[in-house]
């Protein structure tokens, strides 16, 4: 068919997305969209992604240079900074204007650059576990990212899969949705082609909608409406976009208010200090912009990112991809692990074991083989031992749900219309009233069930029921009064790593929970068989009888659920987290998607539905539990890193800006010159950043770190003064000692403070004693000895008097040489008082 040159539709946006597309006949809409039920020519398609018309949603293009520059020009610090140069300027101050904006074009530069290396790096791992649509483009089908969807494509949708755009039902068998998250109904709704009931979304019974589930079934949709002009990207950029922050996050944020509270405490005192005191008003006013200016950790959410990003690589080396870099922190804060059991404890290798009467199998065999939608692995391991019986044909189908658990389909064959149902054992036989080999015995086959799942054997029942011509299979009311043929009983070995991978979890202090859909004698024997040190049972139908609250009560304890719902584990999970534990939930199926979502940490593997990985923080390339907890260490790692430098960062600023205020008013001229404040806190930025390379102490490996605001205030509190109190004997011993010149005396303690402030890195960068550490990184040496190395340069070099500076006596040398040393050994000492009471154990 030819491709009208139709104008794109979706260059309107919003006027498409307020419209219900789905009360237009679908032929409109084909003959609109210049498209027909074969799809669009792949050239057309290409033709309406250049024109626009792709499936991206806003903000997901990265950030163009000049507006990262204009954002970070515009926060109130620089905004300050570019304030002061232009004071200085005015004043005729010409070093003091050329420090300052040097400093903030440094400063702004580095954090540019790094940065964006840093998001382009995660940004290329996320890509690489992002979702494809399958699509019809010349006839055929191809799979291509859902970035690259255009109105006027058909795509092809099966369970397990995410609608990736809004559109029209041209074909469906079975097909059910999910769309909660548009209408917050939890139950799935059927979809089928043709006119809709109505206008209102819950009416669309012929659409569906880009961000909802394909929980069964398979469909064929034309698609209407992309990106931001779907009714979902209109409202947010995905889930992504909603999730509350995390601890971390919140912490950080924390730290960021408290400082900032600090500044303004100390340059306002400072300020008026000065004003009462009668001294010069723009030197004063300069000197209390530098104070601000030192007291921020400016670079800390650079680094943030720096270090998170590196993780997030060295994870991926280990094969766990990060979607979420916030994440990182939750893996390594995570003390209670909940996993289902197939495909993480098991091989998903499942196999017939037993294929009870014949009759029973071949039954199976149709209902398995003529269902529409994907098989699942029990349907493959059915057709794998028997291929679908010839001359038959299905009717209708309700699909399988995981809250009725069984599936049925209406078949015609052999002159007979049969319904045939397959699903958890006692779900069958709570629908059957008679026996094909006998009297029916409800308690019997019960107890036959158990026993032989406390085998290991996972078991399917299979039955039936003759269908009157006149009758339509409409509901799972039809499922009833069937008649019970028999058992299939399969096999999926359990996977030997499992056990050694669970224990390597406990080591690292997370306690491994097993929350599966599948029968409580099958967990028992499975965790029996592995080694599992778990206690306590709950089974979905106790847990249904419990309220949130008396769950929260049991899960401490109890380390088993069987045949729970989706919404159970979601329930678990909650209950976890209210008990104070951060909790991840590792999954493989649509029936985990609502856990994955609700955990700290939702993981999820690479062959994993769509929707499991869609919901996921993390995604592992290698369904192992090992790789996790590979993955966990190195959480950790990068965790530890980033509080090294929020320590570090804090503690130091805090005493320096200490020291400064004190002086400031107890000496008669500045301490420092603005500019070289300033100077001072670039090179000491500039010696951290090394420390996301930096090796970490066992222990900050050992047991779940959460964020902890105390232990940095106690750091701060303890640290900082100890520097202040150094600072202060130097002032002392410059002035009462050595009666030296303002010039002079700005040097010495511009070289006795950032030296003490760089090679106190080394020691506060363990909590053990120096000697026993892990060497430091050589990036971190280089930075450091490097930042240290151009300050001394710049201080004592042919440079110095530009920029305010005096030589130094030899005599003021040597005392200086004996405080670094002095003050070195005392923070040695010290530290471990500092570090020890917020170090270890898990912040509540
Ligand atoms: N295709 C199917 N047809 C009929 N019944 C099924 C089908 N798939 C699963 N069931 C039944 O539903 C139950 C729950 O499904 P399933 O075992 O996949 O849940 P799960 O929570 O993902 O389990 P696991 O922890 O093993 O991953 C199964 O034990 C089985 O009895
Ligand atoms: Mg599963």
């Amino acid at each position: 068919m030819p491709h009208p040159p139709s104008p794109v539709p979706s260059r309107r946006p919003r006027a498409e997305a307020a419209a219900a597309f789905w009360t237009r006949p679908t032929d409109d809409w084909l003959t609109r969209l210049g498209s027909s039920p074969q799809g669009l020519s792949a050239g057309e398609a290409a033709r309406r992604v250049a024109a626009g018309a792709g499936n991206r949603l806003a903000g997901q293009a990265p950030a163009a240079l000049l507006r990262q520059v204009g954002r970070r020009l515009a926060e109130p610090l620089v905004a300050i900074l570019l304030v002061a140069a232009l004071v200085s300027g005015l004043t005729g101050d010409w070093p003091g204007f050329g420090i300052i904006l040097g400093i903030v074009g440094v400063s702004v530069a580095m954090d540019v650059v790094q940065e964006r290396r840093a998001e382009q790096a995660a940004a290329a791992l996320r890509d690489s576990v992002a979702v494809q649509a399958a699509v019809l483009r010349d006839g055929t089908r191809q799979s291509v990212p859902v970035e690259a969807l255009v109105p006027g494509d058909v795509v092809l949708l099966a369970a397990g899969g995410l609608v990736p755009a809004d559109g029209l039902v041209l074909a469906a068998e079975g097909a059910q949705l999910n769309e909660a998250l548009l209408t917050g109904e939890p139950y799935p709704v059927a979809k089928q082609p043709g006119p809709a009931r109505g206008a209102d979304l819950a009416e669309a019974s012929n659409a569906v909608f880009a961000g909802t589930a394909m929980v069964a079934g398979s469909a064929r949709m034309l698609v209407v409406a992309t990106g931001r002009a779907t009714r979902l990207g209109g409202i947010a950029a995905g889930l992504a976009a909603r999730r509350p922050p995390t601890a971390f996050e919140r912490g950080l944020r924390g730290l960021g208010l408290l400082i900032l509270r600090l500044t303004v405490f100390l340059v306002l005192f400072v300020l008026l200090a000065h004003l009462a005191f009668h001294r010069p008003a723009i030197e004063s006013f300069l000197f209390a912009v530098a104070l601000a200016v030192g007291l921020t950790p400016e670079l800390l959410p650079m680094v943030t990112t720096v270090t998170l990003s590196r993780g997030a690589l060295r994870m991926a080396a280990r094969r766990v991809v990060v979607k979420r870099l916030a994440a990182i922190h939750d893996l390594g804060a995570m003390d209670v692990l909940c996993t289902d059991k197939t495909g993480t404890l098991t091989e998903a290798r499942i196999t017939l074991a037993e294929g009870g009467p014949p009759e029973a199998l071949r039954m199976a065999a149709l209902n398995a083989g003529l269902a529409g939608g994907v098989p699942t692995p029990l349907d493959a391991a059915i057709l794998a031992a028997r291929p679908v019986p010839e001359g038959w044909r299905a009717l209708a189908e309700l699909p399988f749900g995981f809250e009725r658990r069984r599936s049925a389909v209406l078949v015609a064959g052999e002159g007979r219309r049969l319904l045939v149902v397959k699903g958890a054992p006692e779900a069958v036989l709570a629908a059957c009233t008679a026996a094909a080999a006998g009297p029916f015995d409800h308690a019997a086959l019960l107890a036959e069930a158990e026993a032989r799942g406390a085998a290991g054997l996972r078991l399917l029942g299979i039955a039936l029921r003759e269908v009157p011509e006149d009758e339509a299979v409409t509901g799972p009311e039809a499922e009833r009064d069937l008649t019970f043929l028999g058992f299939l009983a399969f096999l999926d070995p359990p996977k030997p790593s499992a056990g050694a991978a669970v224990a390597r979890l406990a080591q690292l202090g997370i306690r491994t929970k097993i929350v599966s859909g599948d029968a409580a004698p099958v967990v028992r024997h499975l965790v029996q068989s592995l080694g599992l040190p778990a206690e306590g049972l709950l089974t979905g139908e106790e847990i249904a009888r419990l309220d949130d609250q008396a769950l929260a009560g049991q899960v401490e304890r109890v380390d088993l659920y069987a045949r729970v719902s989706p919404d159970q584990k979601r329930r678990i999970l909650l209950a976890l987290k209210a008990r104070g534990h951060t909790v991840g939930f590792i999954g493989d199926g649509i029936n985990d998607a609502p856990a994955i979502h609700a955990a700290d940490a939702g993981i999820s593997v690479q062959e994993a539905t769509e929707v499991a990985r869609a919901a996921a923080d993390l995604i592992l390339l290698a369904p192992d539990l090992g790789v996790l907890a590979a993955g966990v260490k190195e959480g950790r790692r990068t965790y530890a890193n980033v509080m090294k430098y929020v320590r570090m960062g804090t503690s130091s600023n805090f005493g320096n800006m200490l020291s400064m205020a004190v002086a400031s008013i107890a000496i008669p001229f500045l301490p420092l010159l603005p500019a070289q404040i300033l100077l001072n806190n670039l090179l000491y930025d500039l010696s951290e950043t090394g420390i996301p390379f930096d090796a970490v102490d066992p222990a900050d490996l050992a047991a779940p770190h959460g964020w902890d605001m105390r232990a940095v205030l106690r750091f701060t509190l303890v640290m900082g003064p100890l520097s202040s109190l150094f600072d202060l004997a130097t002032f002392a011993l410059l002035l009462r000692g050595f009666g030296v010149t303002p010039e002079v005396f700005r040097t010495a303690w511009f070289v006795e403070s950032i030296t003490t402030q760089i090679l106190v890195i080394f020691l506060i960068r363990t909590a053990g004693p120096v000697w026993r550490a892990a060497p430091p990184h050589p990036v971190l040496v280089a930075t450091s000895l490097g930042a240290l190395a151009i300050a001394l340069f710049l201080a004592l070099g042919p440079f110095a008097t530009a920029l305010g500076f005096a030589p130094l006596p030899l005599a003021v040398q040597a005392m200086l040489l004996g405080l670094v040393a002095a003050y070195l050994a005392v923070a040695e000492g010290l530290k471990r008082v500092a570090v020890r009471a917020g170090g270890g154990g898990l912040a509540l």
